[in-house]
């Protein structure tokens, strides 16, 4: 789906109320996911822990500062091939996980299948990473992955724990980079 789409005389815009952008919010189990989609709905302070974890999925609607609408699809951490019906119309992905130095092997191989779908094929990602340590994206990502990642819009940023400024940062960054994506595939029609 592209920015700006024409039909029978009215046009529309994704990322409006009407037409909100679709985003995947994907990780391991307990790196975070449900915490960070509560913290853009009701703001850090009024997370009530503990969180339990997702069974299926969580949907919420996020409008940034911006203006621009997300419906974000907060996936169990173990939804295993009960992702496949959620990649439909994806329009970005964003990939937690918990960086010690270098991303674990199992989020890499959920990377690399995650990179093979062809609904995903335009959808940029942004990996979100829980590490306080600060980390340079190119030592985190393996060669491999990087390769993979070559002609697709991503992006990385640290999430820093109980900090609202930090999970705005997230919004922004994501909304960057769909901003840059779709802009690209408009030229290119
Ligand atoms: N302080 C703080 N705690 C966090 C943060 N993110 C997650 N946690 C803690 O980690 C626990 C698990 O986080 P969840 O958001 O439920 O993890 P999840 O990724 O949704 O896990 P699944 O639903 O099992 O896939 C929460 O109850 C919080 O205690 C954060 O940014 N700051
Ligand atoms: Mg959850």
């Amino acid at each position: 789906m592209g920015a700006t789409c024409s039909g029978q005389g009215s046009a529309f815009v994704s990322g409006s109320s009407a037409y909100p952008f679709k985003i995947l919010l994907l990780g391991e189990p307990g790196v975070g996911k449900t915490f960070l989609l509560r913290c853009w709905q009701s703001g850090i302070h009024n997370v009530t822990e503990p969180l339990t974890s997702t069974t299926h999925f969580n949907v919420g609607m996020i409008k940034t500062a911006n203006g621009l609408v997300f419906m974000v699809y907060d996936l169990a951490g173990d939804i295993g091939l009960r992702l496949r019906p959620f990649l439909d119309g994806t329009e970005g992905v964003i990939y937690m996980f918990k960086a010690a130095g270098v991303i674990r092997d199992d989020d890499e191989r959920t990377l690399e299948q995650l990179l093979r779908e062809r609904d995903l094929e335009n959808a940029p990602i942004l990996f979100v990473s829980r590490t306080t340590e600060n980390v340079p994206s190119e030592s985190v990502l393996s060669e491999k992955l990087l390769s993979k990642l070559d002609g697709r819009r991503w992006d990385m940023t640290v999430l820093e724990d109980s900090s609202q400024e930090s999970a705005n940062l997230v919004l922004s960054m994501l909304e960057k980079l769909l901003r840059h994506n779709n802009q690209n595939q408009t030229e290119d029609r």
